[in-house]
């Protein structure tokens, strides 16, 4: 590195990015304001323990789905019942689910879940003050967004998406995302309310797809259905799928290791 680059873990800093001091100067040598208690670096220790809380809170978790939807439907409109439905099925079928622990799908989904198995919701603190939903077992209440949909992915087998806005798009294409790139493999995506959901598929093939900005497999990615049975089937079958992906992957590796020796 030549003396005009500064090094600061994987960055490289030089030009106007260089700092004119060291982290051991900052350190040792500034005295007065305690503003760097407010600054990012330090932000770093509280993700950093929503991490570590999030981790120990769910490790047990065993099995589970994730159900996603708008915060603003109201109990008693169809996509609610649907919500309750399918919330329910998927606990009688041995699947804690997940969600995000607030009004609408959300609570639809915990309250179906709640009379036959474990009822989750992960929250998220916003600038007005909200209660999780009566219906929630086992809680947590995330200050980062990021950090709260990792919980999401690492600990349910499959997500299912009922309609909503901006924060349901946002998990629906995080999710399609992962699995797209492979950063997580045999892992369900379940869209209920086919009405509501046909025309993005649609755009999807008609236009992503025609355009050749993702693969013709892409679309399969995504499952459709009205019937809460359909969908915990589709959740099942890629669950017994992924055990026995699991233990093909375990035999290779144990004949591979065998023959190693
Ligand atoms: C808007 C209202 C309450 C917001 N409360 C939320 N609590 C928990 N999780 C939420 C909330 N709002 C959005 N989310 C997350 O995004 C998805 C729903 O967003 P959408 O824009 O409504 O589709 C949901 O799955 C949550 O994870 C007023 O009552």
């Amino acid at each position: 590195m030549d003396e005009t680059s500064h090094r600061r873990g994987p960055a490289t800093l030089r030009g106007r990015a260089r700092p004119s001091t060291t982290h051991d100067q900052r350190l040792l040598d500034e005295r007065g304001s305690a503003e760097w208690l407010h600054k990012d670096p330090w932000r770093v220790l509280r993700i950093q323990a929503e991490f570590v809380e999030g981790f120990g809170l769910l490790a047990e978790l065993g099995r589970a789905v994730s159900v996603f939807g708008s915060a603003r439907i109201k109990p008693g409109s169809p996509y609610y019942e649907l919500a309750t439905e399918v919330g329910g099925r998927l606990a009688a079928a041995g699947y804690a689910v997940i969600t995000g622990g607030g009004p609408g799908i959300m609570e639809a989904a915990n309250k179906g879940a709640d009379p036959h198995g474990l009822s989750v919701g992960l929250g998220i603190e916003l600038p007005f003050e909200q209660g999780m939903n009566a219906f929630v077992d086992l809680g947590m209440q995330f200050r980062y967004f990021f950090v709260r949909k990792t919980m999401f992915v690492k600990y349910s087998q499959a997500f299912v998406v009922l309609p909503g806005g901006f924060g349901t798009l946002d998990e629906l294409f995080e999710a399609i995302t992962l699995v797209q790139t492979r950063k997580i493999t045999r892992f369900p995506i379940v869209l209920m309310g086919v009405s509501f959901w046909q025309p993005l598929l649609d755009w999807i093939t008609g236009t992503l797809q025609a355009e050749g900005l993702i693969s013709p497999d892409d679309p399969a990615l995504l499952h459709l259905t009205d019937d809460p049975d359909e969908a915990v089937r589709i959740v099942i079958e890629g669950h017994m799928n992924a055990g026995q992906a699991d233990i093909e992957a375990r035999v290779q590796a144990a004949t591979a290791e065998e023959a190693g020796t």
